[in-house]
């Protein structure tokens, strides 16, 4: 086993108990296994995954197991390889593919590992990266060139849930209306531009995101409290519709209005989750259109990393109006999740 020095202690954000909100704690540093080695976080990014958990919610209460070091989106630099690890050694800098899989059952032995019966989230059901080093599976890291600055490599696994769903099918030259511009709401905006889209229209509520938006790259932004979605899309695609329809918001009013919204025949790719089951006419808005419809979960593993990581390096992507807030150290992780409870961010990163 190679080693270096290290600190023996650590600052992390820790869901100490099973209630709303979580502690920043100074814990042993931990030491890799098999298959596992440790980094040095250079960059962590808050998911709305992390809020849920911050939050307590039902599904948080249901699946989290306190204590535990929260995150899973990061970049860092590897300063200890565990016994095995054989594609990692010092001083590499990677990012991590949350989803564990188990490689045996049905879907990934039909190359269907974005949705492994057994998947595991890593950060989820394990310990996480809001801390000054984490411990992560060799098999689920991704090499970083090192030019690609930490704030943006952290940004690659959520990057990657935005890519499945813009990219779930063609959207060069095409219009493409996207609800909600949350988080990834506008990643999707970023990767929808850089991949040709010729027209982006997006609907959400709150002015704070329809102004990211605009800066992200959406030609169009609607309120759909005020205006009428189905009407202005129609406006603008001459009486068409959009021929793509990506729902980002889990608003069971967006997805109807979206369904309303695109060209028969056109492409619809759902990444929002809904709060309960969702009712609308079938028949008229999905059958009888003859729509091309796509759940979304996750990333198809490796093929999106590549997909994201060819985006990246081309600098078509426009992050930086998605990173509305960067913090150096954990110290006031708690404004940072208050601030994004209260949906007045885009991305936050936490540089430790
Ligand atoms: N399928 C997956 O694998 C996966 C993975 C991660 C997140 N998600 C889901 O993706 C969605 C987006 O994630 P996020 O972090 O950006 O969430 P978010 O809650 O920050 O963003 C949702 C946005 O939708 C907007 N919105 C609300 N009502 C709307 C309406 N009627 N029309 C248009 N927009 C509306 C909100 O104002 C908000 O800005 C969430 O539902 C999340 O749970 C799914
Ligand atoms: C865990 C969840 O937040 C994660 N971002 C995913 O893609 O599944
Ligand atoms: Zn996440
Ligand atoms: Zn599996």
């Amino acid at each position: 086993m190679e080693m270096i020095t290290l600190n023996e202690k650590m600052l992390g954000i820790m869901k100490t108990k099973p209630a709303y909100g979580a502690e920043l704690v100074e814990v042993d540093v931990p030491n890799p296994k098999e298959g596992e080695v440790l980094i040095k976080v250079l960059a962590t990014s808050i998911c709305g995954t992390d809020l849920h958990i911050y939050e307590w919610n039902e599904w948080a209460q249901s699946r989290i197991k306190p204590p535990q070091i929260m995150g899973h989106e990061v970049a860092g630099e590897v300063v200890e390889v565990g016994p095995g690890v054989h594609n990692l050694k010092i001083g590499d800098y990677i990012s991590a593919e949350t989803h564990i899989v188990c490689g045996e059952c049905y879907q990934c032995r039909t190359g269907n590992y974005h949705v492994c019966q057994n998947t595991k989230i890593f950060g989820v059901d394990s310990d996480g990266v809001f801390a000054e080093y984490a411990i992560v599976p060799a098999q689920n890291a991704w090499k970083n060139p090192k030019n690609i600055p930490p704030e943006y490599a952290t940004l690659q696994e959520p990057l990657g849930n935005a890519v499945d769903t813009v990219l779930a099918g063609s959207v060069a030259s095409k219009t493409v209306l996207i609800t909600g511009a949350g988080p990834l709401g506008l990643l999707g905006i970023t990767v929808a531009k850089a991949s040709g889209a010729s027209l982006v229209i997006v609907s959400e509520p709150s002015e704070f995101r329809r102004n990211l938006a605009k800066k992200v790259g959406a030609d169009v932004v609607i309120n759909p409290m005020e205006e009428d979605v189905v009407r202005e899309v129609k406006d603008l695609t001459n009486g068409n519709g959009v021929d793509v329809f990506l729902e980002f918001s889990g608003a069971p009013r967006a997805l109807e209005q979206g369904l309303q919204a695109v060209t028969p025949a056109g492409r619809v790719s759902l990444l929002g989750l809904f709060p309960k089951e969702v009712t609308f006419d079938i028949n008229n808005l999905v059958i009888f259109k003859a729509l091309e419809i796509h759940g979304i979960t996750g990333r198809h593993l490796w093929q999106t990393w590549y997909t994201v990581s060819n985006l990246l390096k081309s600098g078509k992507l426009n992050l930086d109006p998605v990173i509305t807030h960067k913090y150096k150290g954990f110290d006031k992780f708690e404004e940072a999740f208050e601030l994004m409870r209260a949906g007045k961010t885009g991305k936050v990163v936490f540089i430790p």
